[in-house]
């Protein structure tokens, strides 16, 4: 609660770091944390279905989360009792297993899925189909979609990063328990090793391919691109949403031991970076601004037009731009002596059909990376604008 009364509206943006891996970041604020916050190490992220009917219910339920959640990201139990403090009679109100463990930069964000405003049979379940924005209409199948239902979308999408990957999951865990007769898991991921830079005072990490990723992406600095590409803006869509974001998620298979048999030089020019430095073919540093028009000796554009590098960057795109967020995967093996490996990919934006989806419907028509990755599962959410004040609670704008 200290933190939130230091926030106020008149803040800068929350660069918030913490000073060491064991630190908390602010709950309250003007944004949701855990976007704009330079990307921890590990994610669990959760998507919940809502089963039940009861609008109340669902709202109250909430509150609950909401207060669990301040607790946990100061790095506190998510009951006032604790694992050990309450009456040895009844279920402990926290789950115990980050007992001792410090708040690790743990971030919660919420946000709301297409299917909570109405659900798959077409029901107004919680009165709210009219508050649905336009952006968070369902997105298209994109060419070569291999999506499974069972781990694509969900009502409600909850974040959660950290440094500590007990801490992540002991988060999910609490609101999972708390939510426990209101909502159910529909699917969650596990995420190691970010795969994007947020801040300038971040280094670049590599994907599970070798390749340094985040090079380019919307970092917490640029407050003015943040503005552009990231934040909801005023008259963008319902007041509810403003300031708020919108989140993609994709789970994207990686075929990890074709990848390892190409030769280098393919994977840069598919990449269109080169491996060690990071910089695109045409430069010799990571941050190097690529040349589109350069050609080789045979008159061949240098940066390859079905490169990666090529097609999402914003010149080919109408300037759309998204904050990346994602984290590599490894899910064990698939009984067949590969790796189920890849990237859960997130992503910011301001409004997804004018940023994630063109990128998107141009990567899959035209990337040559396709033919070593297969995107699995699918998920957008309305996250909100952060809570200014600690007698406020997630959805409370939604719901009002
Ligand atoms: C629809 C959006 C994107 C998907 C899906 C996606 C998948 C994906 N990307 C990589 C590896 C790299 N991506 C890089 C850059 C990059 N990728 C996207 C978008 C999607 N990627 C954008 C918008 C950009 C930035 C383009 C620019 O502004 O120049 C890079 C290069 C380094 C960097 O700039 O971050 C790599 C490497 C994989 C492996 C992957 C699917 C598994
Ligand atoms: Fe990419």
């Amino acid at each position: 609660g200290a933190g939130a009364l230091a926030l106020t509206r008149h803040d800068p943006e929350p660069v918030a770091t913490s000073a060491d891996a064991g630190g908390a970041i602010p709950f309250y604020g003007r944004r949701q944390a855990g976007i704009v916050t330079p990307a921890q190490d590990r994610l669990h992220f959760c998507a919940f279905d809502v089963i039940t009917d009861d609008r109340a219910a669902l709202v109250e339920m909430l509150q609950d989360w909401t207060a669990a959640a301040a607790r946990m990201t100061a790095g506190r139990d998510a009951g006032t009792f604790g694992a050990v403090g309450g009456s040895p009679e009844a279920p402990p109100d926290d789950t115990g297993e980050a007992l001792g463990l410090p708040a690790s930069g743990l971030t919660l964000t919420i946000g709301f899925g297409p299917t909570l405003f109405r659900d798959a049979r077409g029901r107004d379940r919680f009165g709210i189909a009219a508050r649905r924005p336009a952006a968070l209409a369902d997105l298209p199948k994109f060419p070569r979609d291999a999506l499974e239902p069972a781990i694509s979308g969900g009502d409600i999408g909850v974040q959660a990063c950290a440094h500590d990957p007990q801490v992540a999951v002991h988060a999910i865990r609490n609101l999972a328990r708390i939510g426990m007769g209101k909502v159910s898991v529909r699917w969650s991921q596990l995420g190691f090793g970010r795969t994007s830079s947020t801040s300038r005072s971040q280094a670049t990490p590599r994907n599970l391919f070798g390749f340094k990723d985040g090079t380019r992406n919307l970092k917490a600095e640029d407050a003015a691109l943040l503005d552009e590409h990231l934040w909801v803006q005023p008259g963008d869509g319902p007041d509810w949403m403003t300031g708020g974001s919108y989140l993609v998620t994709r789970k994207i298979r990686m075929l990890i031991e074709t990848w390892d048999r190409s030769p280098l030089s393919e994977q840069q020019t598919i990449i269109g970076r080169d491996k060690g430095e990071g910089a695109p073919l045409t430069g010799a540093r990571e941050h190097d601004e690529p040349d589109f028009a350069a050609q080789d000796g045979a008159g061949l554009p240098v940066i390859a037009a079905d490169s990666h590098l090529r097609l999402a960057h914003p010149d080919q795109n109408g300037g759309a731009r998204m904050l990346r967020r994602g984290y590599n995967f490894v899910d064990g093996s698939d009984g067949l002596g590969r790796l189920n490996a890849g990237l859960f990919f997130m992503s910011y934006q301001r409004d997804p059909h004018k940023q994630f989806v063109p990128v998107q419907s141009r990567l899959a028509k035209q990337d040559a990376l396709n033919e070593y990755i297969r995107h699995v599962s699918s998920g957008l959410f309305a996250c909100p604008p952060g809570l200014p004040a600690a007698d406020d609670h997630w959805g409370r704008a939604l719901f009002a």
